[in-house]
């Protein structure tokens, strides 16, 4: 079962539409959900939550309706909203705390959840102060821990790095990474930033301006846009003629005695050494690279990362 999927969904506000015609699965594990400012992430949550009704379409969570649903999803479903929404001068203990028992939990279960995962997300030694004194990363880790303190299946982070620096950034992409791996809690974040999801997302969701542009797993796709950069000791132009014959997709540039080749299958590995065996030339480098999402959802290049 996918961790959501909806049919045709469609949300209009007035003359906007939001969200357009979207039909897409995402499984479980981490997606990411990208798109500019306006795209439609923020709508798109709230609809999943059951916060919003969709003008048309269906949207399930975790196989449950989210317009018959929403309060048995919100019990399995964690939200971190992106607006800042914490109480200046309690501390994230007894905000936590309050957090899950509005969730249902008795107290003393209420505490010790808010103990645990408050040391989770690395707020255990602050915990008694104030929130109005923490730092933006702090408070981000404060959301997150309110989304999680209830046990859910399922997290919904609307931009957890917005505000941060970039160190608070990778704090907090690692630990979104980690409450998937470790607690085998689903995960759907949103970012206008394609580059801070494609390092945690096993699949990566893309809308703009309501519409859906890409669903892809992010090992497919890094795998599918495969080149290799390929450095002889001479008679490049040679290597590169036979490689052609071969079948071969091969891009020349400013040096004669390096190329990029396209890996469209194993074989062209073989390929590559035969022919530097055959004309006794030297094979100094193979070096596999990989194409970043963000070049591939823009427009594809032959640019090599390594
Ligand atoms: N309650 C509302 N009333 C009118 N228009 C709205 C409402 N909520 C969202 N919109 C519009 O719908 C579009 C999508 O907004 P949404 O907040 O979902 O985008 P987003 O991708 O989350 O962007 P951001 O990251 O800036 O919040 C925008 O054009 C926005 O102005």
């Amino acid at each position: 079962m996918p961790a959501i999927a909806t049919q045709g969904l469609t949300r209009s506000f007035g003359p906007v539409t939001a969200l357009s015609q979207l039909t897409v699965e995402m499984p479980t594990g981490v997606v990411g959900l990208v798109g500019a400012n306006g795209a439609g992430k923020s709508t798109f949550i709230k609809i999943l939550l059951g916060l919003l009704p969709p003008t048309s379409g269906t949207a399930t969570v975790l196989g449950l309706d989210c317009l018959s649903d929403g309060l048995k999803i919100r019990e399995v479903v964690g939200y971190m909203p992106e607006s800042e929404c914490l109480p200046p001068d309690v501390s994230a203990t007894e905000f936590i705390v309050h957090m899950a028992r509005m969730s249902g939990l008795p107290t003393d279960v209420a505490r010790e959840r808010t103990a645990d995962t408050l040391r989770h997300v690395g707020l255990y030694e602050e915990r008694y102060r104030p929130i109005g004194g923490y730092s933006t990363g702090m408070r981000q880790r404060v959301k997150l821990a309110q989304a999680l303190v209830h046990d859910p299946q399922l997290v919904l982070l609307d931009e957890p790095t917005n505000g941060l620096d970039p160190a608070g950034r990778d704090d907090m992409l690692e630990l979104i990474r980690r409450i998937s791996a470790d607690f085998g809690i689903s995960v759907v974040v949103t970012s206008h930033l394609l580059g801070e999801l494609e390092r945690i997302a096993d699949h990566i969701v893309s809308i703009e301006a309501g519409v859906l542009q890409h669903s892809t797993s992010t090992a497919a796709a890094t795998e599918f846009s495969g080149m290799m950069l390929v450095e002889v000791t001479d008679r490049g132009p040679e290597v590169v003629e036979r490689l052609h014959a071969l079948g071969a997709k091969v891009t020349t540039g400013a040096q004669a005695h390096s190329f990029v080749v396209a890996i469209k299958d194993e074989q062209v590995l073989d390929d590559v050494r035969s022919v530097v065996v055959d004309l006794g030339v030297g094979l100094i480098r193979m070096q596999r690279g990989r194409h970043h999402l963000t070049e591939m959802f823009s427009t594809p290049q032959e640019a090599l990362h390594g």
